[in-house]
């Protein structure tokens, strides 16, 4: 066990970490956080959900010198919403010294960011808006001493690669470059030592890629199947909150509506929302207002929402890493999670890639009959009764238990109960428009023309309130605390 004490971080780090809750450092922290404090270049590799961002953003905030203005470190991240979770990490890890951390990315009021800019020490960008500024010339970036690339692997795929390349060339030789990520194909890796100066690779050392309190599924199905099953896993599951990953922007549209006319309390997100829409659908989520959240890749990367139990891929995805981040999704910090992947019977091949890649077996899963599902509400209606019973206040409601078991038998009764407390689901059919299912051939052609993925500039997450809401309200947070509850499947 590492302390945040022993690694020699200034007085006020160490005040935010306590108010923050962290305790202990993780893995990926204790190994990278020297290094980047010495001022090494550093690629960083840990599994999602261990703490990346405190591991690049300490020494990147240890840098700073409050009493300078203008902008002395830049990170970038390749999604809108992620931008925005990682300025709020350093503005929390950084409050006491007084470090402002700024997002900045597209969609947003160009003019306030120019002013803005200004009064942050830190830019938190998304590419593209980066390069919008430094085209303009409406930001300074001369004296940046450092630059992190989040989710370095996805920012030098071929969709973002020119865009970085362009960026580091606006910041000064002298500087030092951390790249941090969950996974880091070897192609990639040797793109980005080429940016960076002697850097050091530091991978935490997993026997699997994917972290081992997410419990992996899959459950082999027709196309045409997949909506009923998704609905019947959702009622056998009551998930606290859930993402459900769809391949295409339609296909999101489609299964959210869906899932809505069945009566769950469902949104999508993908790029083309405008981005109040999508800011405005993911603080829902992070609310608990809507308890599925439908998404594309968009929301694949980086995102941390503790309250995420379970992680549904509607469609498997095209490439292994892919995967890697979306159930990454779930099982945050230590808490417990569940990962269900659809696979047609044409798409085995590909659910073979992935394991190889995380070195770890799926488990097949039964498909749900309706019956099980119908079990599944009543056993989450009987759980609630049960909890109702143990929190021991009915008092006011025992008169009319009396009154109604001299009338009724007690069994009547208690099934009656049960009865008004499950959600009986709309079997409304729902259909929706046929996709081609994945090959192994496709997904390696694909690779070979564009890159990881599908090219395209993507961009994603804001203010999480309810963040806390799993660690007792003490505010400390141990990073092996388990989820507990609202995990039954
Ligand atoms: N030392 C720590 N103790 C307790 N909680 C921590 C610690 N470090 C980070 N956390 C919390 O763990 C959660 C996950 O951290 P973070 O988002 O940095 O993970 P990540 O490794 O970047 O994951 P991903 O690969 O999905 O981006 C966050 O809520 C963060 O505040
Ligand atoms: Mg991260």
């Amino acid at each position: 066990m590492t302390t945040f004490q022993s690694l020699e971080l200034s007085k006020p780090i160490l005040k935010s970490l306590d108010i923050m809750g962290f305790e202990e450092t993780t893995p990926i922290q204790a190994q990278t956080i020297p290094l980047g404090l010495q001022g090494k270049d550093v690629i960083g590799q840990a599994q999602t959900g261990t703490g990346k961002t405190a591991a690049f953003g300490i020494p990147l905030l240890e840098k700073i010198d409050t009493k300078k203005k203008g902008v002395q470190g830049l990170a970038i991240a390749p999604t809108r919403e992620l931008a925005i979770q990682v300025a709020e990490e350093l503005n929390r890890l950084g409050k006491t010294k007084g470090v402002r951390s700024l997002p900045i990315y597209g969609g947003s009021n160009m003019e306030r960011q120019i002013r803005a800019l200004k009064n942050n020490h830190i830019v938190v960008a998304t590419p593209g808006r980066l390069l919008d500024h430094i085209r303009r010339k409406t930001i300074k970036l001369e004296n940046v001493h450092t630059a992190v690339l989040d989710e370095a692997d996805e920012m030098l795929n071929m969709g973002f690669i020119d865009d970085i390349r362009d960026i580091l060339k606006a910041l000064p030789e002298e500087r030092q470059t951390l790249l941090f990520s969950a996974t880091m194909p070897k192609e990639i890796r040797d793109i980005a030592t080429t940016l960076m100066k002697n850097p050091e690779e530091v991978k935490v050392k997993a026997k699997e890629m994917t972290v081992e309190n997410i419990e992996q599924y899959f459950v082999e199905i027709p196309e045409k199947h997949k909506f009923d099953t998704l609905t019947r896993l959702l009622d056998i599951h009551d998930p606290a909150l859930a993402i459900v990953f769809g391949r295409t922007k339609r296909r999101v549209d489609e299964v959210a509506d869906g899932l809505q006319a069945r009566g769950f309390s469902a949104e999508g997100i993908h790029g083309d929302l405008t981005q109040g829409k999508r800011m405005s659908v993911l603080n829902k989520f992070k609310r608990g207002r809507i308890e599925i959240l439908v998404a594309t890749d968009v929301a694949a990367r980086g995102l941390d929402i503790s309250e995420v139990s379970h992680v549904y891929n509607f469609d498997i995805p095209q490439d292994p890493e892919s995967y890697v981040h979306r159930i990454g999704r779930t099982g945050r910090a230590g808490r417990k999670g569940e990962s269900i992947s659809f696979v047609t019977p044409r798409e085995k091949a590909q659910l073979n890639l992935i394991e190889k890649l995380t070195k770890k077996k799926v488990e097949r899963l039964k498909v749900p009959s309706s019956e099980e599902a119908q079990r599944g509400q009543q056993k989450v209606a009987v759980d609630k009764l049960v909890e109702t019973i143990d929190k021991n206040d009915l008092k006011h409601y025992k008169q009319s238990a009396h009154e109604l078991l001299e009338q009724h038998d007690s069994v009547d009764l208690v099934a009656a109960a049960l009865k008004q407390m499950t959600k009986e689901r709309s079997e409304v059919p729902v259909r929706l428009s046929s996709v081609q299912p994945i090959s192994v051939k496709n997904a390696q052609r694909d690779k070979g023309k564009k890159g990881y993925r599908k090219g395209g500039k993507r961009n994603f997450n804001s203010k999480n309130k309810s963040r806390n809401r799993n660690f007792n309200g003490k505010g400390k947070r141990s990073y092996q605390n388990k989820r507990s509850g609202s995990n039954a499947k």
